[in-house]
């Protein structure tokens, strides 16, 4: 679809270190984007997410990644923005930018309960309160309030947090890390493809 005033599309976006990507990121986007009817999700690999150790795949190994899970998902697609750009993976620069690129466009950031409740710590996030929507999915071990400064900031920039319904998930990329290390398989954690692109490449063989 074309990005033009009479035809406004509605985008989420879907920012993660993706380290590696596994079924809840695809469970995440599919419920954002039937529950808000958006017409796309973007998956957008960090490339040098600042607040975290570093990261045990490579910039190019979490691309691909993403690209095998996501492909055969209509709807879902991936977004290199933030591997070409140099420096620390600050969002607000993303989602600058993706608004300058799309005049037209309408996005929502999509997160989980763990950075809904970080996210007064990310870089200009008042920033990106004010020029996008958010919407949240729950995590076990994550409580569902989101930080007071927060809502305050969406609510004067007239934007929203919209709660998913999708139920909680228990898996994380930490998980999956470890399974691969205890010679453990995928099978239900990360699609396929993703678990044979592991294997081929031996990622992840060490906690
Ligand atoms: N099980 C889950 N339920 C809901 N949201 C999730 C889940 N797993 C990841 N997310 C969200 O997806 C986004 C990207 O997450 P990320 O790539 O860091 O995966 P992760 O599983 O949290 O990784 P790690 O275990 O390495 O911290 C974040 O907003 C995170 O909250
Ligand atoms: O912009 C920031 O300062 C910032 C700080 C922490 C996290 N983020 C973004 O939040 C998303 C999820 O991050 P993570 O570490 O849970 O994979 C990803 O897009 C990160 O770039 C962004």
């Amino acid at each position: 679809m074309s990005d033009t005033a009479t035809t406004p599309r509605r985008i989420g976006l879907l920012g993660g270190s993706f380290d590696p990507i596994h079924n809840a990121h695809l469970q995440l986007a599919e419920s954002a984007c039937s529950e808000l009817s958006l017409d796309a999700v973007w998956f957008i690999p960090a490339g040098q997410p600042w607040q975290r150790d570093p990261l045990a795949a490579s910039p190019q190994q979490r691309w691909d990644m993403v690209n095998l899970a996501i492909a055969g998902h209509p709807g879902l697609l991936a977004c290199d923005i933030e591997l070409k750009r140099q420096g620390p993976s600050y969002t607000i620069d993303t989602v600058r930018a993706l608004r300058a690129a799309h005049p037209y466009t309408a996005f929502t950031f999509i997160l989980g309960a763990d950075q809904l409740r970080n996210l007064p710590t990310w870089n200009g996030w008042e920033d990106i309160v004010a020029q996008v929507d958010l919407a949240a999915a729950r995590r076990p071990g994550y409580a569902d309030e989101a930080p007071p400064e927060l809502l305050h900031a969406l609510a004067a920039h007239g934007h929203r947090l919209h709660r998913l319904a999708m139920p909680e998930i228990d898996l994380s990329a930490t998980r999956i890390r470890h399974s691969i290390a205890q010679g453990e398989s995928l099978a239900g954690l990360a699609p396929t493809a993703v678990a044979h692109y592991i294997e081929q490449h031996r990622l992840y063989t060490h906690a």
